[in-house]
Order: structure tokens, then sequence, then C-alpha cells
């Protein structure tokens, strides 16, 4: 098996609430590089790491990690909906394999992902239905939340499982870096949104405009620095970046999650899905970055940054 890596933050902003020109034309530059570089690569197999925002995992039960052998996407912000091609096969060997390894993964035999599965698949491949996948959830959202070690021993797991497949396997994360969208919190939520973040009621479609305009909104007012989130962090984004380059990946062991908090925001511990995807490649030998990408967008509410990353 060959291996390659690709990390992409993702915004349901992006198209909805765009910064200057000259920021969307660097943007589409990085992006079309990652694009060459994932055509060039041809992979025959993506493990697509990704959070959700509280359309397919709720509290009832909240995995910290859970493999799908199907899955469908909701469709919020516009993002294509219905089913995603998992590779069911390679889903199912990967899942033994990691548990046999001792990593403890939570299986779905039928995902609900949103715009962060899909927006990277769209943007990577031109659909949610074009290359066998296998969708990976990694709660980057929902506290409580693991240790980063575990993260890291779960991307080790899966990319050395995906190694006795004999196919050529592209590890996508999916993630904005330091970023404090609007994302609904449990601890002192109204008893209302409480039981909606517990039991997943499915949105009305007026629900779901309302919810989808407010963070619109507050795409507007983050930009126009109108606002009480957490700023994005570009010195902290790029640390983070250094060390993925690097290939320092146990360095991330010692990062406590209350400190990614403060220094990421709320949704900063998305970057759990780059740090698994890099553990990932990690697990076939040493690697090479070759684009590094990075900019601070505040109307996408995302430290944005896009990494391509091949064997040696
Ligand atoms: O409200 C949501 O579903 C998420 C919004 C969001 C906004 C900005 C960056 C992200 O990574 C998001 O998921
Ligand atoms: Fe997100």
């Amino acid at each position: 098996m060959s291996a390659a890596a690709v990390g992409l933050s993702h915004s349901p902003l992006i198209g909805k609430n765009d910064p200057d020109a000259e920021v969307l034309d660097a943007v589409d530059a990085a992006v079309a590089q990652a694009r060459a570089f994932v055509h060039e690569f041809d992979p025959e197999l993506v493990v697509l790491y990704a959070p959700d925002h509280y359309n397919g995992f709720f509290y009832k039960e909240m995995p910290p990690f859970c493999l799908a052998t199907a899955a469908h996407s909701v469709g919020d912000f516009g993002s294509q909906a219905g089913p995603l091609s998992v590779d069911t096969a390679a889903a199912q060997a990967i899942a033994r394999a990691v548990l046999d390894d001792g990593v403890d993964l939570t299986i779905s035999a039928r995902m609900t992902v949103d715009h962060g599965f899909v927006q990277p698949l769209e943007v990577l491949f031109g659909g949610i239905d074009q290359v066998p996948v296998v969708p990976v959830f990694v709660n980057g959202v929902a506290t409580p939340l693991g240790p980063l070690s575990r993260v890291r021993a779960l991307g080790t797991a899966i990319g050395e499982a995906a190694a006795q497949l004999d196919k050529r396997v592209l590890f996508l994360g999916s993630g904005g870096l330091s970023h404090d969208p609007p994302v609904p919190v449990l601890d002192g939520a109204p008893p209302r949104v409480a039981d909606a973040l517990i039991e997943g009621h499915p949105p009305t479609p007026e629900q779901r405009a309302k919810a989808e305009e407010r963070v619109v909104q507050a795409g507007r007012d983050y930009a126009a620095g109108a606002t009480s989130m957490i700023p994005i962090n570009p010195e902290w984004d790029n640390l983070l970046l250094d060390l993925l380059e690097k290939g320092d990946l146990a360095e991330f062991d010692s990062w406590a999650v209350e400190w990614v908090g403060h220094q990421g925001g709320g949704s900063g511990h998305e970057v759990r899905t780059w740090i698994a995807a890099f553990a990932s490649l990690a697990a076939s030998g040493s690697y090479e970055m070759s684009n590094r990408f990075y900019r601070a967008i505040p109307e996408w509410i995302a430290g944005f940054a896009v990494a391509t990353a091949a064997q040696r």
C-alpha cells in the first residue's frame, strides 16, 4: 500500500460570507494544489476524519470516535445530501484491526454526517459519492474530550490497519484550526437546548434555516470585530502546522485539552482530525509535507489551513 495525507479546513460560511478577493484567490490556489496532489496520488480509498456539529452525534451517546460502515449526509448549510460511497468491506476490516490493536473504537452501520465530512469530499473530489471512503467521526466539539494521545493512538492504529489493505490510501483530516463559532454547549444550556443536544430531534427546515443564519451573522460580527468569540490564533495554528510538518506528532500528547480550548477556541478541538490523519500517514514511516497554506479568515470563522504530505 502507499499512503498520503491532506489536512483541509472546512467552514459552512464559504460562499456565504466571503473575505476579499486577494484572500479568496490565495485559498483557491492552495486548494487547487491540494486537488492536483490528490489527483496525482489517485487514491483507491479515502479515510476521512471529521467532526460533527450536532447533526449526527448527540449526548444520549457521545463516542470520542466512531467509524462508519455506511453513512449519509444531512445536507446542512447547502452541502450535498444523501449517501456517501462508503467502502464497507474496508471499513469493517479497519474496525476489526483497530479493535484487535486495543483501541476502543465505536462503529456505526448508519452514520449521519454533516458539512464537516461533506465539504472536503466536495472540494477535493467533486461530491460525496466519487471515491470509496471510510468515514471516521472524531469528536471535536462536545465536551468532555479525552487526551490527544488517544487521538494519535487511533490515527496510528487506523494507519497500520489500512497498510494491510494493499491500496493507495489517502488520510484526510477535515477541521478548522483555531476558531470559536457559536456551536451550542450543553453545560448551562436552557432545558430546550439541552434536550436537543441530548436527544437530537431533527430540526424543521425553518429551525435549521434560523440556526444557519445565526452562524452566518456570527461570521459577519467576527469579521467586524464585534463579538466576544475567542479570536483566531495564527501563532498557535502555525505551531500546530510546524509540528505536523516536522512529524513531531508525539509532542501533541502534552497538549492539555483545556489549553487547546484556551488557545484555539471552542472548536479548536477540530485539530484532532488533522492529528489523526497525520498519525495514520506516519504509521507507514516518515513523510514530507509538500504544500502548506494558512490564513486567518474571520469571515469564515476559521484559522484556515491546507496541507498535503506524502511518504518519503
Ligand atoms: O454551526 C455549525 O454547524 C458549525 C459552524 C462552523 C463555522 C465555522 C467553522 C466551522 O468549522 C464550523 O463547523
Ligand atoms: Fe466545524
